[in-house]
């Protein structure tokens, strides 16, 4: 299994997207030498004209050999299309109509190559790519028609070939529009699926975020403190939580109506995100309640941050549409217990946060 996988990491390279382009041309590859031994099978039954052959199927297998070194070599990432479909493209249309060109008997086998090759590449190709690669083998393949009808007008009937050269003009037409339609198609998909990823991502800030402050909401906080008991279970890291409660909110809402209010729990959620650490966890509890997780920080230094935050708060009243509104907060602050669960952390909080309310408010109560 392991030297298997060496090969193929060996033939393909390690890298996901050099993988892809050269499993690419390789299938690339494959095909030309399938075709090369179809005409030589033709060649065997005395249906080619021998001519260059040996010469065309050893450019035919060495230009595609050339596409696979550059990619595995990694030269190809300089280029728009580092898959190198339009060159690989080119220049199997020109070998198909090398081909055509001596087939003698057997030309019409060339048609389905370029079928096949037409429908092979052109799916990797811009739409505008697919309209040059059809201009260029309506081109080449009405030149080398020409050329050969003139030449060699018993294997290559004049009237034969404006037939066959009609019939290409529809191939071509149709794997044009055909591809159109699919750019369209896959354009259209990724757009769709564009849109669903931003629609997910705009779910999943409605489950998890407040809607008023855009702090994380009470389910969310609660599975990010559950997650933080179940991660430092067996560490020696301390961590807390605090529960917040601002003092007479109500008065606020009284004086100056709800609007005001609610401004004033937008505010406080931006002022305070700009003085916790990044690490910490701040989410709205409820109404005017919050509650600030503190990982890795022992109790000493949460009532630290605590304090600074109150301090903040208390020197500095808010000014909402031209109110200056004093603002302070009572809170309980405790460090989660090894063994206890997040409830119980956050029952003790809570205990705290009253006691502190009793006593006077603008506090914080730790324990
Ligand atoms: N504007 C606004 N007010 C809210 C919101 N949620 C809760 N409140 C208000 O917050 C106030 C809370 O009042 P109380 O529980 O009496 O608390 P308090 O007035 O802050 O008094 P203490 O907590 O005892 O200091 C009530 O008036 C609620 O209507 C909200 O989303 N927006």
């Amino acid at each position: 299994m392991a030297s298997l996988r060496g090969f193929t990491d060996a033939l393909l390279t390690t890298d996901r997207r050099q993988r892809f382009r050269l499993a690419q041309a390789w299938l690339a590859s494959a095909m030309m030498c399938f075709c090369v031994l179809a005409l030589h099978i033709a060649n065997g039954f005395g249906l080619v004209d021998t001519g260059p052959i040996w010469w065309w199927s050893a450019a035919s297998v060495a230009g595609m050999l050339v596409v696979v070194s550059v990619i595995r070599g990694g030269a190809n990432k300089r280029f728009a299309d580092p898959a190198l479909t339009m060159q690989q493209m080119l220049y199997a249309i020109l070998c198909a109509a090398w081909a055509y060109s001596f087939a003698g008997q057997a030309h019409s086998l060339v048609g389905i190559i370029l079928a096949v090759i037409l429908m092979f590449g052109m799916f990797g190709l811009s739409s505008r790519q697919v309209i040059w690669v059809g201009f260029y083998t309506l081109g080449l393949f009405g030149f080398v028609m020409m050329l050969a009808s003139r030449r060699n007008p018993e294997h290559y009937p004049p009237g034969g070939e404006i037939v066959y050269f009609m019939m290409l003009c529809i191939m071509v037409i149709g794997v044009g529009l055909l591809t159109v339609r699919l750019h369209r198609m896959r354009d259209r998909l990724r757009r769709q699926k564009l849109e669903l990823e931003a629609a997910l991502a705009h779910i999943h800030r409605l489950a998890t975020h407040d809607d008023l402050t855009g702090l994380v909401n009470r389910r969310h906080m609660q599975e990010l403190l559950e997650n933080e008991r179940m991660r430092l279970e067996r560490s020696e890291q301390d961590w807390c939580v605090a529960l917040i409660d601002l003092d007479h909110f109500k008065s606020v809402n009284d004086a100056h109506g709800h609007a005001i209010g609610d401004e004033v729990l937008r505010a406080l959620s931006r002022h305070a995100h700009t003085l916790i650490r990044r690490t910490d966890v701040l989410a709205r509890w409820g109404g005017e309640e919050f509650v600030l997780l503190l990982p890795n920080t022992p109790l000493a230094q949460a009532v630290i941050s605590l304090e600074r935050l109150r301090e903040h708060f208390h020197g500095h009243p808010l000014v909402v549409q031209d109110i200056t509104l004093p603002v302070s907060f009572s809170a309980g602050l405790t460090e989660h217990l090894r063994g206890e669960s997040v409830a119980e952390t956050l029952e003790r909080a809570d205990k705290l946060c009253y006691q502190a309310k009793t006593l006077g408010r603008n506090r914080v109560e730790r324990g």
